[in-house]
């Protein structure tokens, strides 16, 4: 390995500056996550990295960097682009610091060999792990921006008729459900995708969400505007090849674990359950409240409970911390299912869903 007092010094002075241009980067980014967003998972990998490219760069000593930087003399502090200064929204400044970030530790890496081949191996995976936020903070700002204040998702199949079920879903997008799923595991392809296509338009008339269950390929073939998978099911990055950077992928998460994995895979939205026993799906295990409580502490992305969620005990959810909840039995199964929607909206009413 070359000592770096050995190196030319505009290697120095080059990752010098890339090593500043780097950890300032992640520092955008990480204020954007922790002040914007709230987001303690976020910022906290975006932490991670700036702390991982200081100490990566820790290999040139900061006298011998200093010694090397010429900042007036750098031709480069002249050369500026007109979309530098023109910045839309905080968001915008946040993206640009994420390819400003990548673009550094690029930098850094192919440099880095001329001093240690084990220096560029290192800013390799960094520069990994920022494509990674990158997803987990671009599947967020895609998913709040998508869902905006979405706070009842309701499930439901595919009921005994055509007509039935247009008359269903009418009902709820009249009375204030946000999203609904299609969700239906004994239909045939043909009748699912029929009944899929009445919920895409009709949804789509109402200004509410239209989702699929499990099916990529249903979604896509009917203009619904996205798909829910379990853990079982199509990765997001699988069903986002079929579905799209348009459509929305929503995933099942048990775990905080889960919660997080899903974040960074760019799901825009997660399932977060089950919360109680549930009268539509039978479950060994009950992650439950803690595990709201959990998803509310950490994840800015919009997350909705799900599971024996009722008008009763909805409001044990939202002092969990979550305004998002997903119901299929409350509201299918419920006497009167306008005001079952009604009483779940307005328990969950009131602040930003978050
Ligand atoms: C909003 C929402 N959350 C969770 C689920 C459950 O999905 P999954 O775990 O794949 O189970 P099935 O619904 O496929 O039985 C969901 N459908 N929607
Ligand atoms: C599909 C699914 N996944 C977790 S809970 C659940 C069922 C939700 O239905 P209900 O609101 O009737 O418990
Ligand atoms: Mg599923």
């Amino acid at each position: 390995m070359n000592h770096p007092n050995t190196l030319n010094h505009r290697v120095i002075r080059l990752l010098d500056a890339s090593l500043n241009r780097a950890s300032e980067g992640a520092r955008v980014v990480e204020d954007y996550a922790r002040f914007v967003l709230d987001d303690a998972h976020l910022a906290r990998l975006a932490k991670e990295l700036r702390h991982g490219i200081a100490a990566a760069g820790g290999i040139l000593p900061l006298a011998d960097r200093l010694a090397c930087r010429d900042t007036p003399g750098d031709v480069g502090t002249a050369i500026s682009t007109a979309s530098e200064g023109q910045r839309t929204d905080a968001w915008a400044v946040c993206a640009a610091s994420l390819g400003r970030l990548q673009e550094a530790i690029r930098s850094l890496e192919e440099y880095g060999k001329t001093i240690d081949p084990a220096l560029g191996a290192r800013f390799e995976r960094l520069r990994y792990d920022a494509y990674t936020l990158a997803s987990g903070l671009g599947g967020t700002q895609r998913g709040r921006e998508r869902l905006g204040d979405a706070r009842l998702y309701v499930l439901i199949d595919g009921s005994e008729s055509s007509e039935a079920f247009a008359r269903r879903v009418e009902t709820l997008c009249e009375a204030g459900a946000d999203v609904l799923q299609l969700r239906d595991k004994s239909l045939d392809d043909r009748t699912l995708v029929e009944r899929a296509r009445h919920l895409a338009s009709l949804c789509r008339r109402h200004g509410v969400t239209s989702i699929i269950n499990d099916r990529a390929d249903i979604a896509v073939a009917a203009g619904a505007d996205g798909i829910h998978v379990g853990q079982e099911e199509l990765t997001v990055a699988d069903a986002r090849s079929v579905v799209g950077p348009g459509r929305l992928v929503g995933v099942s998460t048990h775990s905080i674990e889960q919660a997080r994995t899903a974040v960074l895979a760019g799901a825009d939205y997660l399932g977060v359950g089950p919360t109680f026993p549930s009268t539509t799906k039978a479950f060994a295990e009950f992650p439950g409240l803690d595990f709201v409580r959990q998803v509310a502490a950490e994840v800015s992305l919009p997350a909705f409970a799900i599971g024996g969620i009722t008008p009763a005990n909805v409001s044990e959810v939202v002092t969990a911390g979550l305004r998002r909840v997903a119901v299929s039995g409350a509201v299918s199964g419920a006497s009167d299912p306008i005001a079952a929607v009604e009483s779940l909206v307005a328990t969950l009413g009131g602040q930003s869903a978050g």
